[in-house]
């Protein structure tokens, strides 16, 4: 059987635990390469790992890759996309925020016989409400309450001077349309980006996001009404080295990767 080369782009907190498990071994693919910004500090954590793997720029990646885990700031995406996809690959996206005002890179991935993929990550039940939307989803609701330390720093806290420091009570911090809350939170909830893209749409989903001191975790909800279900869904996230990031992030990846060369496939 001929194997799958992945390679990362991003050698951070998903980056880091693909990378690892891609090295121990998964059926059928094999670890190609690593394009990240600091290439001493990516070789001495290579080599302490015991791992053997080139370290590339973004624009060789499809040189050494069919497919590229895109796990990088949002602010690169379309440098990582735009080669692959040309290239007819396959990208796996995890900052899908920075996805939603691109829908050129869909374009170029049809025009070109490419392909985006962007993996449950942090979030839960894309199953259920992709089967929903092959009916009639009448509403796609959902509220998010982050530790405050899980949202500083966004460009929306910013520039609204909403300080997260020494915050005694929940406070909504924002209320409105996937498409503007990926805009004004990009590395804090890529989760209701890619739900609106397996559901109804940046527009139509909504989403209340919260700084909650009282949480440890980075809590979801979701509820849908549509046609054939109505249901409502939760997780709790322990958050990673990386307090925007949920520690289930990367294994999601590692199992959309499984997926690719699995003989048994389960779920949608
Ligand atoms: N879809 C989802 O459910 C989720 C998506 N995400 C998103 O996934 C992405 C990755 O998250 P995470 O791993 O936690 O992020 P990290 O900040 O831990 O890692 C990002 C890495 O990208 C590297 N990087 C920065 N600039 C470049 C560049 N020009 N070329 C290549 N690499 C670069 C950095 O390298 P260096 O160390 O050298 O600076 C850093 O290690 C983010 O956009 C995040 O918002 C996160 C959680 C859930
Ligand atoms: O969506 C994100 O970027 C991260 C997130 O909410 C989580 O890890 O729970």
């Amino acid at each position: 059987m001929s194997t799958k080369r992945i390679a990362i782009a991003g050698l951070g907190e998903i980056g880091r635990t693909v990378a690892r498990k891609l090295a121990q071994g998964l059926p059928g693919l094999t670890l190609a390469a690593i394009a990240t910004r600091d290439r001493a500090k990516a070789k001495a954590w290579l080599d302490r790992e015991g791992i053997s793997c080139p370290l590339v720029s973004l624009d060789e990646l499809p040189g050494h890759a069919d497919l590229v885990v895109e796990c990088a700031p949002a602010a690169i995406l379309d440098q990582i996309c735009r080669p692959m996809l040309t290239a007819g690959k396959q990208v796996m996206v995890l900052s899908a925020s920075a996805l939603l005002p691109r829908p050129d890179l869909v374009d170029l991935a049809r025009a070109h016989g490419g392909q985006i993929i962007v993996p449950t990550g942090a979030l839960i039940g894309f199953d259920a409400v992709s089967a929903a939307a092959e009916g009639t989803i009448h509403s796609v609701q959902m509220m998010t309450r982050k530790p405050p330390g899980g949202l500083a720093g966004a460009p929306y806290l910013v520039e609204n001077g909403i300080s997260m420091d020494g915050l005694a009570s929940a406070l909504c911090v924002f209320k409105g349309s996937a498409r503007d809350a990926a805009a004004a939170f990009p590395a804090n909830v890529n989760v209701v980006a890619a739900l609106s893209l397996a559901g109804i749409g940046p527009d139509r989903t909504t989403i209340e996001i919260w700084a909650d001191p009282a949480v440890t975790r980075n809590c979801h909800q979701i509820r849908v009404e549509s046609d054939s279900a109505s249901f409502t869904m939760s997780i709790e996230n322990i958050p990673s080295e990386n307090p925007k990031t949920g520690r289930i992030t990367a294994l999601s990846v590692i199992a959309a990767l499984r997926k690719l060369t699995s003989a048994l496939q389960v779920g949608t």
